[in-house]
């Protein structure tokens, strides 16, 4: 019997089927891939081609995409700091839960603040949360601006956003950094192909 947080008289219920049966089960480690970085640096389109990829492999993941989840999850969030290290740590969490169901749950958000990534790399197993660092040029971001909120953000009419004047701070110590080569971008094929590549070495996708 503990307290934790608000929390207490609560126990921890075992149950008999346990995280090596179903990745067994999967041929599969379960794992969590965290893409961070600016708006408009291809967290999604990396997340949707590498799960596309998985899938063509017969391997089981799951996208947890920001955007998608500040239509539900996290509807009630905003995007002033404790916002977003709310948002951050919900996401952390149910991550946690997917990785332990044997999925490889792939995490794409700005997540912006360093010491809530670590957070969510201190709630994992050991070696199973690979950090995915976005390395593009704010410029690079700027100028693709998909949905026009740069725009909005230089003319003053969105406050607080990552880049102009919200802060993000990069990875000291990720596992993979995806950036321009000679100034161009990797297609999406090669982007997901660089996480696949540490995926199969470090035997994510055996059981
Ligand atoms: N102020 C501000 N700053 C940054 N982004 C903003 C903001 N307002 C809205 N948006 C849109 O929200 C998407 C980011 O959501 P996240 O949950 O990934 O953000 S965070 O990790 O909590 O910082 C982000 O999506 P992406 O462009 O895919 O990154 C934007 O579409
Ligand atoms: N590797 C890439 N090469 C060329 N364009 C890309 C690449 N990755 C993303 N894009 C384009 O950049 C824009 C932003 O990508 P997106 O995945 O939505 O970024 P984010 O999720 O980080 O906001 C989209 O228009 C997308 O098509």
């Amino acid at each position: 019997m503990s307290a934790v947080g608000k929390s207490t008289n609560i126990f921890w219920q075992e149950c008999s089927v346990g995280k090596l049966d179903r990745q067994k089960l999967l041929k599969q480690k379960g794992c969590v891939v965290w893409i961070t970085g600016l708006s408009g640096s291809g967290k999604s389109t990396l997340a949707c081609t590498l799960d596309q990829e998985l899938y063509s492999r017969s391997k089981l993941a799951y996208v947890l995409d920001g955007d998608n989840l500040r239509h539900g999850l996290n509807k009630d969030l905003g995007f002033s700091t404790e916002d977003r290290t709310e948002n951050i740590r919900r996401v952390g969490e149910v991550a946690k839960l997917f990785a332990d169901a044997g999925l490889i749950c792939i995490a794409s958000l700005i997540s912006p603040y360093r010491k809530d990534r670590d957070s969510c790399r201190g709630i994992l197993p050991e070696s199973s949360f690979i950090e995915v660092f976005m390395n593009m040029p704010l410029e690079l971001c700027e100028a693709r601006d998909p949905k026009g909120l740069y725009k909005l953000a230089r003319a003053g009419k969105i406050k607080g956003f990552t880049g102009i004047d919200d802060p993000y701070e990069p990875p000291l110590n990720c596992e993979i950094e995806i950036k321009q080569e000679n100034g161009v971008c990797p297609s999406p094929n090669a982007m997901a192909g660089q996480v696949v590549g540490y995926l199969e070495d470090k035997g994510f996708l055996h059981e």
